[in-house]
């Protein structure tokens, strides 16, 4: 730490974030803190040089450039200029980074406290090409008096497997693998009732729109605004009655901020329906509290898999086992954690840092350290993302804000379309937590027949009165992630 770590001879190079750059023993220069620096700091916004593929291919790689550059989201390599390719790795990085296509930038910023003089790292990911120094370099995190006590790396990025060759390498991405040879069992929710009183519904603000003129202009405002995300898709977004509309604007906690050019009186809350409608009876009956589609089949077709997506999977089972065995050896924690991927097709094929740092969330848990009885992995992941999207939120001047900005409104810190990987069937409160989250899918590596919440011992999606359902694939051969010592007791609360 600080009294190992040398001065640079010549005049200190200082940010305005308090970040110096110093020698780091065993890795060269290194960024480190001067002072103390909260979590959740931008610490720095390195602008980058782009280079094209081929001029990376035939210039770049042979240079000492190729320690720097790595893949810009649009296929070009970048290299970041100011502190930004000072940044040495860690395997408990305490900064994480997201890549700014708009301003061809890379923001930097702090996942935990920092104590002055402790190097500012951050992770690279699982394939290296030189061999790391020591990981005391930063404090590890089960001595850091510091450690935020979630659990993991806050970012990582979607790409090596260690050891362990993904059996989906190679072939036809988009070749469909049928059913019986899925590494997964995909259980079936029994259909859902479309009774009157079981018809599930949710909570979504909605304004009375006084002029049929202003629809257009809010229709165009909701897509900048970010509030057209999947969450309501399944719902017609007007609604007219006799001389009435109604506009459908979102299921954050709290009102969006309306235009106020428009003069539109104050948005109001509503009970909508949770779901489309499968069959006619449930239309009408859906359509009564708000005018909602009608998918008569989709719903109960299985999504096909494709090798291409399998691998996805299989990384993302790999990346919860590697967060778990990492928090048992760093930690001494129960070997259980859970990993959120970027959704399928949004990882793009990289090999080494990425955007999608900022959208895969690991964690392992940390009921041990913090003794805490709610610090479960799947928790710990679950507010890791929700965490780290209101920081974005409330970092973002308003007039970058653009319409990936869901977040502003508040809708999402959800994981709405996104799945998790858990080396544990999660228990009944860390079902629940995901139930809340809206999570699209849960995979499960060991199950726990004796307190899971998803087919263990009871199975929360299909319990009456909630809100919520998710998929849930229970992997068929755990083996599969070598011999590891994960499995755990099935009667701990995973
Ligand atoms: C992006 S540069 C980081 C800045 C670099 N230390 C310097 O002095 O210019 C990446 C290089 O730093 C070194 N490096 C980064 N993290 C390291 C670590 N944990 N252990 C050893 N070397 C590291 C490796 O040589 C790597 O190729």
């Amino acid at each position: 730490m600080a009294a190992e770590s040398e001065p640079l001879a010549g005049p200190e190079h200082l940010n305005n974030s308090g970040c110096v750059i110093k020698l780091s023993p065993g890795k060269g220069r290194g960024v480190y803190a001067s002072r103390f620096i909260p979590r959740n700091t931008i610490i720095e916004i390195s602008p980058v040089l782009l280079f094209t593929k081929d001029e990376y291919e035939e210039h770049g790689k042979f240079t000492i450039l190729d320690h720097y550059t790595f893949n810009w989201t649009d296929g070009r390599m970048a290299l970041a200029l100011g502190l930004g390719s000072l940044f040495n790795h860690s395997e408990s990085p305490n900064v994480s980074f997201s890549l700014d296509t708009k301003s061809d930038s890379i923001r930097y910023t702090t996942t935990r406290n920092v104590l002055p003089g402790e190097e500012l790292c951050i992770f690279y990911g699982f394939k290296l090409w030189f061999s790391p120094a020591e990981k005391t370099e930063t404090p590890g995190r089960s001595v850091s008096p510091v450690d935020d006590g979630w659990g993991g790396l806050t970012a990582v990025e979607d790409d090596g497997n260690g050891e362990l060759t993904n059996p989906y390498d190679g072939g036809d991405s988009e070749e469909i693998v049928p059913e019986d040879q899925l590494p997964f069992i995909r259980f079936k929710l029994p259909p859902e009732e479309e009774e009157p009183d079981s018809v599930r519904t949710v909570n979504a603000w909605v304004v009375d729109v006084p002029e049929a003129r202003l629809i257009t202009t809010l229709l165009k405002w909701l897509k900048q605004a970010g509030l057209e995300g999947p969450e309501l898709g399944h719902l017609k977004r007007i609604r007219k009655q006799g001389d009435k509309i109604s506009l459908l604007l979102s299921t954050a906690l709290e009102p969006p901020e309306l235009p106020q050019d428009l003069n539109l009186p104050p948005p109001y809350t509503l009970a909508v329906p949770a779901s489309s409608a499968l069959t006619l009876p449930s239309l009408s009956l859906k359509s009564a509290l708000w005018p909602t589609m009608y998918t008569p089949r989709r719903k109960d077709e299985p999504e096909p898999w494709t090798r291409g997506k399998l691998r996805w999977a299989w990384n993302a089972m790999k990346k919860a086992v590697d967060t778990a065995v990492m928090g048992q050896s760093e930690s001494q924690e129960l070997p259980i954690a859970a990993y959120i991927p970027a959704p399928f097709g949004d990882s793009g094929d990289k090999t080494s840092l990425s955007a999608d740092c900022a959208l895969t969330f690991a964690a392992w848990d940390t009921r041990k350290s913090t003794r805490h009885p709610l610090r479960h992995a799947a928790i710990n992941a679950v507010r890791k993302l929700a965490d780290y999207r209101a920081f974005q939120d409330s970092e973002k001047p308003t007039a970058e804000l653009g319409p990936s900005d869901a977040v502003r409104n508040g809708s999402n810190y959800l994981l709405t379309d996104q799945s998790i990987f858990i080396t544990n069937e999660p228990c009944i409160m860390c079902s629940m937590a995901l139930l809340h989250s809206r999570v699209k899918d849960v995979f499960v590596l060991y199950p726990m027949p004796r307190t899971g919440g998803c087919g263990g011992c009871t199975c929360l999606p299909t319990l009456k009165g909630v809100n919520h359902r998710f998929g849930i694939l229970q992997w068929k051969d755990p083996s599969q992630f070598s011999d590891n010592g994960l499995a755990v007791d099935s009667s701990v609360d995973a």
